[in-house]
């Protein structure tokens, strides 16, 4: 009987290593309510607080259904927004980080219900391997910033996207779906492309985007992490704050 251990793929290491330190550096005692976002990497933040042993004494507010599967897989007790409206502190992947900590998120279509979660938090810490700290938005994310929309309005919604420069696509459920994604909100996400976004003008693009009626909410995170915890190839963890 063979004795190696499988080997350990090291984009995986690098998230389960920032996730345990983003939970073991900031959360303290008094914390009661956390909110866990959605991904691959926060799987380990699920992991991390699932294996503590006053676990109990927490309430874990999820951001969409994979969320939802991991507190309750990790045995810990589940809460909502509506009876947790302040958070004490969530956790969150992304798909990209800027310099001033601006991130795209909703790769996954959870970003409403993330946004919801990080608005409600009073700290809100990011987890990622290496490779989305990029430091300028659309520079390594190359699918656009996903945009929340009211299915009927998604032809509207494109053609005021492309009068501002970018290019929209309705993000397809093919091959598990003919038809849309459609988000754990009933909604449809458009995947709108704007080139590289430098971090000055994000904060402007987002208050655009979200001004387009039918639109239910956006991908840019502006402002809204404190820190990141970035996982590196070589085993290290960087910490990132504004
Ligand atoms: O909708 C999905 C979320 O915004 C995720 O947090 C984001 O896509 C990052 O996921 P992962 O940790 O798998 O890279």
């Amino acid at each position: 009987m063979s004795t190696s251990a499988a080997p350990v793929d090291p984009v995986e290491q690098s998230k389960k290593l920032c996730a345990y330190a983003a939970v073991q550096d900031n959360l303290k005692p008094h914390h009661r309510i956390i909110g866990i976002g959605s991904g691959s990497t926060v799987v380990y933040v699920a992991e991390c607080i699932g294996k503590m042993p006053n676990k109990a004494e927490f309430v874990c507010v999820p951001t969409g259904f994979q969320s939802k599967q991991l507190i309750i897989d990790n045995k810990i007790q589940l809460g909502g927004l509506e009876e947790n409206p302040t958070i004490d502190i969530a956790f969150d992947g992304a798909d990209e980080i800027d310099s001033g900590l601006n991130c795209i998120k909703g790769g996954g279509a959870c970003l409403l219900q993330e946004k919801l979660v990080a608005d409600s938090s009073e700290n809100f810490i990011i987890v990622a391997d290496d490779r989305k700290n990029t430091g300028v938005l659309g520079k390594g994310w190359k699918k656009g910033i996903p945009i929340e929309v009211i299915p009927n309005a998604y032809n509207k919604i494109i053609k005021e996207l492309t009068a501002l420069g970018g290019a929209p696509k309705v993000r397809p459920g093919a091959p598990a779906k003919a038809g849309p994604v459609i988000t754990d909100n009933g909604n449809f996400i458009i995947d709108c492309d704007f080139g590289e976004i430098p971090a000055a003008k994000v904060a402007d693009l987002n208050s655009k985007i979200k001004a387009m009626v039918g639109v239910v909410e956006t991908g840019l995170f502006v402002g809204m992490a404190q820190k990141a915890y970035i996982g590196n190839a070589d085993g290290t963890v960087t910490t990132l704050t504004v």
